[in-house]
């Protein structure tokens, strides 16, 4: 259970790079606050070039924010015992090239001042956990764009941080990689990590997080539980017909519904949250049997877009 300690706290966000021979100016991150509370899966979402990477960097105290303050652990400068508490994946992970999986685990157990035997036991566990075993004997420059999302979670993973902070952790990965990741990280919450991790793979998130907060143009515009920040109210309604004919079709289209054919049965499409009783009973007395009905609410898709849009521009416009 999530408790009211914030295991990460950033407060009046900036940084402003400066660029090229005329030192112009790219505001990054224009004013960001969120805090991640311990034990909970919080996802910071936005579009490319929104400001994520950016602001984990700065929690991660890997570039120096232009104004702000962020408390990792509660504290504003966190000692490096602090800092081996957190693990992380990088969006790109470096990885020496030539090294084995093995081999390049035990160097990051070194880093991390693991013993000899902790440090073997511990690869040894996470490759299998990662889904590693079979390519062990391989290079990790040879090592496919999944396969290297996975031993940078390994690694990120090897010291058992109570703190986990992962920048795209789906990318790169199939259908499959991206679901073993998402049982991974409700894993490591359930045992009683926190994790806070970047990603504009929505599908994802939404099964993910328990908070999120949505970065567009360097400011949040979107924070808190999903269920509080979804409309909980039905968008729309789909209800699969069959054996509607023409005429139906007809009646239909006079009441407003749009309707469409997807191999022989026919989909109408009730727009907001009543409306739906009336089809039915029109369908049914025109002689259709109904195969199915689906109710819509607002996803985190529809959030996403609709924030972008009232924060304007488009939301993949940079
Ligand atoms: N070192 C840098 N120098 C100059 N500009 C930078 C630098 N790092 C990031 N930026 C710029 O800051 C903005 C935010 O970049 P950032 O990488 O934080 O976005 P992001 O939300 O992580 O995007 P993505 O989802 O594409 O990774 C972008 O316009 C980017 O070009």
């Amino acid at each position: 259970m999530a408790s009211e300690a914030p295991v990460v706290e950033v407060r009046g966000l900036h940084k402003t790079f400066r660029v090229g021979f005329f030192r112009k100016k790219v505001e990054a991150v224009r004013g960001i606050d969120f805090e991640v509370r311990r034990g909970e899966i919080f996802g910071l979402l936005g579009p490319n070039g929104a400001g994520k990477t950016t602001s984990i960097k700065s929690i991660l105290r890997l570039i120096f924010p232009t104004a702000g303050t962020i408390k990792l652990f509660g504290s504003l400068s966190p000692s490096p015992e602090a800092l081996r508490r957190l693990g992380y994946l990088p969006e790109s992970p470096y990885v020496y090239q030539y090294l084995r999986a093995h081999e390049f685990l035990d160097l990051c157990g070194r880093l991390c001042g693991l013993d000899a035997r902790t440090r073997a036991e511990r690869a040894d566990e996470m490759i299998a956990r990662v889904g590693l075993g079979h390519a062990v004997d391989r290079p990790i420059g040879r090592f496919s764009k999944g396969m290297l999302q996975r031993i940078g979670l390994a690694q990120a993973l090897l010291h058992d941080p109570e703190l986990l902070i992962l920048d795209e952790p789906m990318s790169g990965l199939d259908p499959i990689g991206r679901k073993e990741v998402r049982d991974l990280i409700v894993e490591e919450r359930q045992r009683g990590k926190t994790i806070l991790f970047t990603s504009h793979i929505l599908s994802d998130v939404e099964r993910l997080c328990d908070r999120v907060a949505i970065v567009h143009r360097g400011k949040v515009t979107a924070y808190g539980a999903l269920s509080q920040l979804l409309k909980p109210e039905v968008q729309r309604t789909e209800i699969e017909l069959e054996g509607c004919d023409e005429t139906l079709r007809a009646r239909l289209d006079e009441l407003g519904v749009k309707t469409s054919v997807v191999e022989k049965r026919v989909v109408a499409i009730v727009e907001g949250e009543t409306g739906a009783r009336d089809v039915l009973e029109v369908a049914l007395a025109g002689g259709a049997r109904v195969v199915g009905v689906q109710e819509q609410r607002e996803t985190l898709e529809d959030l996403f877009v609709r924030d972008a849009l009232r924060s304007g521009g488009a939301p993949l416009d940079r």
